[in-house]
C-alpha cells in the first residue's frame, strides 16, 4: 500500500460542497481478520488537492492508527478515502445538509435496489446530499464490501459517505432515517412462532440501538417480515424515540392494488387515488375499494362488478407476494424497493389535496376503534416534514370492519407472541391454524 497526492479532477470540485473540509470516507466496521491491516493517518490535502491512501487492492479496508491506537471509525478505501479542500462553494451552496441514513440487509435483494435509489437523489431530492450507513453481519461482510465498490463506480455526486458495520450501535450514530430490511426469511416448515421470535430479537436489538445513539427525531421504516410487528418491537425497545416514527411498509400492497383496480377498468394507474391498505402486512390486509377513486370517481361507480372487487381483487392483492415468489423463486425486491422510494418519499413531500397514502403506524389515538399499541396501515397524509397525521373521516362499513377486525386480531395474536420482547410480560402464542402471516410464503 502506498500513500499517493494527486490533483483533484475539475469535476469533481464542482459537486463538493467546501463550506467545510469534508471528508468523503467509507469506514468499515473492522471484523478481527482485518485488524492487522494498518496503515498510517490520511494526509491533509492542500487546497484542490485530493489525498488518499491507494491500496494495492481497492477493495481492502484500511484502517488508521493515531496514537499506536486502532481507530476503527477511520477506515476506507477507494474513492471514500479521498480528503477534498475546494472551493466551489458558489456552485453547492443552494444544497442541503447532510442526512444520515441507516440501511440494515444492506446486501440484500432489496437494498441491492434501493441504496443505488437513495444514492441518486431519487429519493430525498437532488439537492439533498446522504451518507449511508449500513448494517450487515459477519456473514455479510464481504458483500458489503462489494455493494459499497458498487456504490463508489456509481459516481453519486449526493453521495458523500458510506459506512459500513455490524454493530447497529456504530451503524445507527445520529442517523436520521433508518431503514431495517434485515431479517431472517422464513424457510419451509419454519413456526411462525419461531420467526416471530427470531427476527422480533433482531428489531429488539435494533430498536435499543436506535433509542441510544441514533438522532432522537430518527424516523425508522420496518421492512423485514412480519414487519408490522417487528415495527411494534422495534418501537417499544426504543421509548426515547416518538412512536409515531416507526412505520411498517405496507406501501408495496398499495402499489399492487392500484396496479390491479387499474388493470381492471382500462386506465393507467396513476389514475387510482385514495388507497388504503388496512391492517397487517398479511393475508389479512384490507385492500380499501369502497374509499378508493379512479379519475377522482369512486371505485364501485366505475368498476360495477362488487363480486370481483370483494372477491378477486382483495385475494389478489393478499396473495400477490406469494404468486410473485412462484414466478421469480424469491420474493419481490426491486418492486419493494420502489415502494420503500414511494413510502418516504410521501413523508417529505407534501400529499396532493384530497389524496392519502397508505403506511404501517402505531394506533395509538387512532380514530377508527382500532386498539391501541398495534402497528396497523392505515390512511395517512403529509406535510412534507418527515411526519404524518391519520386521515380521520375514511368511511368504513360493515364490509370493511369486519375485515379489518380479523386483521386487527392477527395482529394482536402476533403482539401476544412476542410480548416477551415489547417488555409486557410472558409470551403466549397461538396464532390459529389458518397460515396468513407472510404472504410471500412458500
Ligand atoms: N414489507 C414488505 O412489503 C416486504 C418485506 N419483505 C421482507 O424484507 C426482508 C428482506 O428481503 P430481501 O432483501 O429480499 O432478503 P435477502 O435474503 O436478500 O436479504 C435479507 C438480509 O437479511 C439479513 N439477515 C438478518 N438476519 C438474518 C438471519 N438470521 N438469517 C439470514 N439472513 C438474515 C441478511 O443480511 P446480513 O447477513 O447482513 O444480516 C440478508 O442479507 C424479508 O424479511 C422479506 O420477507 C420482502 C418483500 C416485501
Ligand atoms: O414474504 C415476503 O418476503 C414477500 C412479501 O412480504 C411480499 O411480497 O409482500
Amino acid at each position: 500500500m502506498a500513500m499517493a497526492e494527486l490533483s483533484a479532477p475539475q469535476k469533481t470540485s464542482t459537486f463538493l460542497n467546501s463550506s467545510s473540509r469534508l471528508r468523503l470516507s467509507s469506514k468499515l466496521h473492522l471484523s478481527n481478520h482485518f485488524r492487522h491491516l494498518l496503515l498510517p493517518p490520511l494526509n491533509t490535502a492542500p487546497n484542490s488537492k485530493i489525498s488518499c491512501s491507494v491500496s494495492q487492492n481497492s477493495q481492502a479496508p484500511v484502517a488508521v492508527q493515531e496514537n499506536g491506537l486502532v481507530k476503527t471509525k477511520k477506515e476506507c478505501y477507494g474513492v471514500f478515502c479521498l480528503t477534498y479542500d475546494l472551493k466551489a462553494e458558489e456552485q453547492t451552496k443552494s444544497w442541503k445538509k447532510l442526512i444520515n441514513i441507516a440501511v440494515s440487509g444492506a446486501a440484500g435483494m432489496i437494498s441491492n435496489h434501493l441504496l443505488f435509489k437513495l444514492a441518486s437523489g431519487a429519493v430525498f431530492g437532488p439537492d439533498q446530499p446522504i451518507a449511508l450507513k449500513l448494517l450487515g453481519s459477519e456473514r455479510s461482510i464481504q458483500a458489503l464490501e462489494g455493494v459499497a465498490m458498487e456504490l463508489e463506480d456509481s459516481l453519486f455526486p449526493l453521495l458523500r459517505e458510506v459506512d459500513i458495520g455490524t454493530d447497529p450501535y456504530e451503524v445507527f450514530q445520529d442517523v436520521e432515517w433508518a431503514i431495517l430490511i434485515g431479517a431472517k426469511p422464513r424457510g419451509p416448515g419454519m413456526e411462525r412462532a419461531d420467526l416471530l421470535d427470531i427476527n422480533g430479537q433482531i428489531f429488539a436489538e435494533q430498536g435499543k440501538a436506535l433509542n441510544k445513539v441514533a438522532s432522537p427525531d430518527v424516523k425508522v421504516l420496518v421492512v423485514g417480515n412480519p414487519c408490522n410487528t417487528n415495527a411494534l418491537i422495534c418501537l417499544k425497545n426504543a421509548p426515547n424515540i416518538p412512536a409515531k416514527n416507526f412505520h411498517a411498509l405496507t406501501r408495496l400492497d398499495e402499489n399492487r392494488a392500484k396496479c390491479q383496480l387499474a388493470l381492471k377498468a382500462g386506465v393507467f394507474y396513476d389514475k387510482v387515488s385514495n388507497m388504503t391498505i388496512w391492517g397487517n402486512h398479511s393475508t389479512t390486509q384490507v385492500p380499501d375499494f369502497l374509499n378508493a377513486r379512479i379519475n377522482g370517481v369512486p371505485v364501485k361507480e366505475v368498476i360495477t362488478d362488487h363480486k370481483w372487487l370483494e372477491e378477486g381483487f382483495t385475494e389478489s392483492v393478499q396473495k400477490r407476494g406469494g404468486l410473485l415468489i412462484q414466478k421469480w423463486g424469491r420474493s419481490s425486491a426491486a418492486s419493494t424497493a420502489v415502494s420503500i422510494v414511494d413510502a418516504i418519499k410521501s413523508l417529505v413531500t407534501p400529499t396532493p389535496e384530497g389524496d392519502w397514502f397508505s403506511t404501517g403506524v402505531y394506533t395509538d389515538g387512532n380514530p377508527y376503534g382500532i386498539e391501541e399499541g398495534l402497528v396497523f396501515s392505515m390512511p395517512c397524509r403529509s406535510k412534507g416534514d418527515g411526519d404524518y397525521e391519520l386521515v380521520k373521516d375514511v368511511e368504513i362499513d360493515d364490509y370493511l370492519r369486519k375485515r379489518i377486525a380479523k386483521s386487527e386480531a392477527e395482529l394482536l395474536a402476533e403482539k401476544r407472541c412476542v410480548a416477551h420482547l415489547t417488555g409486557e410480560g410472558i409470551a403466549y402464542c397461538d396464532l390459529g391454524p389458518v397460515d396468513t402471516m407472510l404472504p410471500g410464503e412458500v
